[in-house]
């Protein structure tokens, strides 16, 4: 017995013919005076069950208000959040949980996290929009009582308002503190923010006990990359000059701990150098203990940036510049002979004062506060520069993220389908206002399916033999089948279709999302599998905007097992917020709901 509302919106040209509509029917103008039917009741279809007639499989079936307390709603509005990914592309689309790597066995699914304030963390670029933004689910109301599945608001309008209110610019995943004005130095942080991002270099940073040889590897890795623009940025430039009574008794002074370093200097150096502009850094004199007995190095912006010294790690706001952490691990009497042999040579130091330092200082900081950093690092270096085979590894890896997007640098999980003429021949036609309806649709779809099974090639899977018709053995993989998809009503119920198609009786559930957010809540009305916690879920969204800071931040803060897949990414955001260079309202664009001439459908 059904009792709640599903949702789905379906346009003339998609929705199955035959189908039922088991509540009454509606239509409405979009703001652009089109026509917009809201099947409400249809579909959603079931595994194994295409005409969604189990009870499983029939979302409507789950939506009773009486077994779904605002407690329970809560817990399953957290594992939502935390699930969830949202997908984003002209065609875009993005699943969650671990992938092929890191869950090999589908059957170990991931524990749910129940944290009470979950963040959903968007990202967007939507065959085209850049866009990070932060959903706070606490934000939501979870106790006004409201029922599970219905319009979430107690004093909102009703769900076909809400639609058509979202039928503007289409900024699912759009979350302004308090609603920022459209003012002009939103637009102007707005661009600047895009322009910054555009220009983000590969940060790299390298630590490891002294004379470990980062200096070394830090050389073989710049030596490869010298068709790219690399500058190497030394911790030991920004040691403090020491005081005169400091120099008195410089044998008693610990340059191992990270208090002898102008953490400030260098964090000031990296913010110019990752905003596009030269900075002087410093050249640190080890005889006389200054910074200042030589001129400053004019450090370039560049593509890559290499951040090199014993505690590079050790400061939390300096590791987050990094794109990749590289950790020196060497031998401790490796390092001390070298050591010895350096300072002795090259510092004119006797080995007497070397040993004294190593023992009081060095070494002791090596365990307390060098060593523990070790663990930040993304990759450990066994034997420095030997390890030439380390070295063309990172050399390689830094040259892929190089040939990527930014977003792509910072964002691990961000995954842009490659480009082909093919695809951005569709790009292309959808972009250009002048393609009509049908030709739109076309491509749009032939493009969704793309991103859609290139998607699917993030699933968890495990390794398969099958015999051939000609006996013979073959070893493939086995994709997890527990999967649903939810589409962001209602561009994103475009791409359902795809998704049904590569998947046979998919579940699909829906949420709506208010752009200014209706009575403080943003997600407006949801309709989700009851076991949604168990799947790996497919998020829908062709479109996703927002503004501002929040790029970086949305970016930042999105859980690594969510994976973001998309076709292209935009250029940014104009002064109005749309996405540029766009492709306008898709949802309207794809629908029809653009049309002014369409008729207005009476409801049934
Ligand atoms: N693989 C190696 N074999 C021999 N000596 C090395 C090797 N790597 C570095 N060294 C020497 O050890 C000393 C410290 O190396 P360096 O790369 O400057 O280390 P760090 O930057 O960690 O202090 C230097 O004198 C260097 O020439
Ligand atoms: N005046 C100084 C400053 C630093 N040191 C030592 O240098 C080591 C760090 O430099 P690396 O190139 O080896 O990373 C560190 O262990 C300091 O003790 C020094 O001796 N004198």
């Amino acid at each position: 017995m059904t009792r709640g509302i599903l949702i789905t919106v379906s346009s003339r040209q998609t929705a199955p013919k035959g189908r039922a509509n088991t509540t009454t029917g509606l239509s409405l103008h979009s703001k652009l005076g089109g026509v917009y039917t809201p099947d409400l009741g249809r579909d959603t279809t079931v595994d194994g069950d295409p005409n969604g007639t189990s009870s499983e499989g029939n979302l409507c079936g789950e939506v009773s208000s009486d077994t779904h307390t605002p407690e329970s709603r809560r817990r399953r509005c957290d594992r939502l959040a935390t699930n969830y990914a949202l997908g984003i592309g002209s065609a875009a689309y993005s699943l969650t949980q671990q992938s092929a790597s890191d869950q090999p066995a589908y059957n170990h699914r991931q524990p749910l996290i129940s944290n009470r304030r979950s963040t959903f963390t968007l990202l967007a670029s939507l065959g085209n929009v850049i866009i990070g933004s932060v959903y706070e689910y606490e934000s939501l109301n979870h106790s006004n009582g409201c029922r599970w599945g219905h319009h979430m608001g107690s004093s909102s309008k009703s769900v076909v308002d809400l639609i058509e209110a979202s039928s503007g610019v289409h900024f699912s995943g759009l979350h302004l503190d308090g609603l920022e004005p459209r003012n002009s130095e939103v637009e102007q942080r707005t661009t600047s923010a895009a322009e910054h991002l555009h220009k983000q270099p590969f940060v790299i940073g390298v630590a490891g006990g002294a004379a470990s040889g980062k200096k070394a590897v830090c050389d073989m890795i710049i030596e490869q990359l010298h068709d790219q623009r690399v500058v190497l940025v030394n911790q030991d430039s920004f040691y403090h000059n020491l005081t005169p009574e400091e120099l008195t008794r410089v044998h008693e002074y610990n340059f191992d701990h990270p208090d002898a370093f102008d953490t400030e200097q260098l964090l000031c150096a990296m913010e110019k150098l990752k905003h596009w502009q030269a900075v002087d850094i410093p050249k640190y004199d080890f005889k006389s203990y200054k910074s200042n007995v030589f001129p400053a190095r004019r450090v370039n912006p560049s593509d890559v940036i290499i951040l090199e010294g014993i505690l590079i790690f050790h400061d939390p706001r300096v590791r987050d510049l990094m794109n990749m952490k590289i950790f020196v691990d060497t031998d401790a009497d490796v390092r001390l002979a070298r050591r010895i042999r350096r300072d002795t040579v090259e510092k004119s130091r006797d080995i007497n004062t070397v040993l004294d330092q190593y023992s009081k200082f060095v070494k002791p900081a090596f365990d307390d506060f060098i060593l523990p950093t070790k663990k930040y690092a993304d990759i450990i270096i066994p034997r420095g520069g030997d390890n030439h085979v380390a070295t063309d590894l990172i050399v390689q890896h830094i040259r892929t993220k190089l040939g990527q997007h930014d977003l792509c640098k910072i964002y691990p999980n961000l995954y842009v389908i490659q480009s082909a003429f093919q695809i951005k021949g569709m790009h292309t036609l959808i972009r250009d206002a002048q393609t009509t309806k049908h030709d739109l649709v076309f491509y749009a779809d032939r493009l969704i399916r793309l991103v859609v099974e290139h998607g699917l090639g993030h699933l968890p899977f495990t390794e398969k033999q099958v015999i051939t018709p000609t006996d013979s053995v073959y070893t493939g993989v086995d994709f997890c089948k527990r999967l649903c998809g939810v589409s962001v009503i209602r561009s994103g119920e475009s791409m359902e279709n795809a998704l049904r198609a590569c998947c046979k009786g998919i579940k699909i559930g829906k949420i709506l999302i208010h752009r200014e957010g209706d009575n403080g809540q943003q997600l407006i009305y949801e309709k989700l599998p009851n076991d949604i916690s168990d799947r790996h879920v497919l998020l829908l969204d062709p479109i996703l905007g927002t503004g501002t800071s929040r790029c970086s931040r949305g970016l930042q803060t999105l859980p690594e097992r969510i994976k973001i897949v998309t076709s292209e990414i935009e250029v940014g955001l104009n002064k109005d917020f749309r996405v540029i260079p766009g492709m306008g309202e898709f949802g309207d664009r794809y629908f029809g709901t653009d049309d002014d001439d369409q008729p207005v459908v009476p409801p049934q």
